[in-house]
């Protein structure tokens, strides 16, 4: 088994076009640069991920922090395709394709998506609405098509049962928690004064995220309901 991770990051000053209204474009790239840099932190942290790849038109911006894959403008969908093609060439048996904006995800969930992939061949992290889809872990020679975009994690349910697969969904705070929107920022909590140009984390949060462990274990998570307005940084950490 060799477990891949693949993450797509678009031009970086088109990223976090939603948050236009909230953040300057410097604090937006900002943003992106910090959420991708936990990511990374927890994929390499990881016990199973053997190496961590990101398809992106932005190889030289993002030099030096995984393996770059250049995008050659298939959108995302066909990004990521091509990227997982040249993966499976180089070896990779499994991967774990998932998105850089999940700034509390950490080391125990991505051993767990990837441990309940394995058990079914397929597995399926939606964002906290069930609408869209975090992460999806997957075997490449399955023949799974990724249909990112609107309501994508019903459409990579309805792509899974074309394929003859049943894929285990995944529920687990930091893999539902993506940033897309202002109301996400006021979610993050003191973590937005880090991510934000110029200030400091609060010690507690910043011991918090350098641990890579946050407190939730994996069979105690809260499975959550199709709608949580009442998450919050704390409930993520009970
Ligand atoms: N390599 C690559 N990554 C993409 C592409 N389109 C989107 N992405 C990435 O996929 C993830 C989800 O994409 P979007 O929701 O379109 O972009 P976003 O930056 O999260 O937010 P908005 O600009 O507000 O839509 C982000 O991390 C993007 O950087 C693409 O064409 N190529
Ligand atoms: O399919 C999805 O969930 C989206 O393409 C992911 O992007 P977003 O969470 O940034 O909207």
């Amino acid at each position: 088994m060799s477990c891949w991770a693949l993450i797509p990051i678009k031009t970086l000053s088109l990223g976090k076009g939603r948050l236009a209204g909230a953040l300057s474009p410097a604090e937006r790239q900002r943003l992106i640069r910090k959420m991708l840099d936990r990511v990374l932190a927890a994929l390499t942290a990881s016990r199973l991920v053997e190496g961590i790849a990101i398809v992106t038109p932005e190889c030289r911006a993002l030099a030096g922090k995984a393996t770059l894959l250049p995008d050659r403008g298939a959108g995302l969908n066909g990004s990521i395709a091509d990227a997982a093609q040249s993966l499976a060439a180089f070896g990779a048996t499994e991967l774990l394709v998932l998105h850089g904006d999940l700034p509390l995800v950490n080391r125990v969930e991505i051993d767990r998506i990837i441990t309940l992939g394995r058990s079914t061949g397929l597995a399926l992290a939606p964002d906290r609405r069930r609408q869209g889809t975090n992460a999806i872990y997957l075997q490449p020679d399955s023949g799974f098509e990724f249909r990112f975009g609107t309501h994508s994690f019903a459409s990579h349910q309805a792509e899974a049962a074309r394929c003859g697969l049943r894929p285990t969904v995944v529920d687990l705070p930091g893999l539902a928690f993506d940033v897309d929107e202002a109301p996400d920022l006021d979610l993050l909590g003191d973590l937005l004064v880090d991510l934000r140009e110029g200030a400091k984390m609060s010690p507690q949060v910043s011991t918090q995220m350098r641990t890579q462990d946050f407190p939730i274990n994996s069979r105690s998570v809260p499975i959550w309901q199709p709608v949580q307005p009442e998450y919050s940084l704390m409930h993520a950490r009970d």
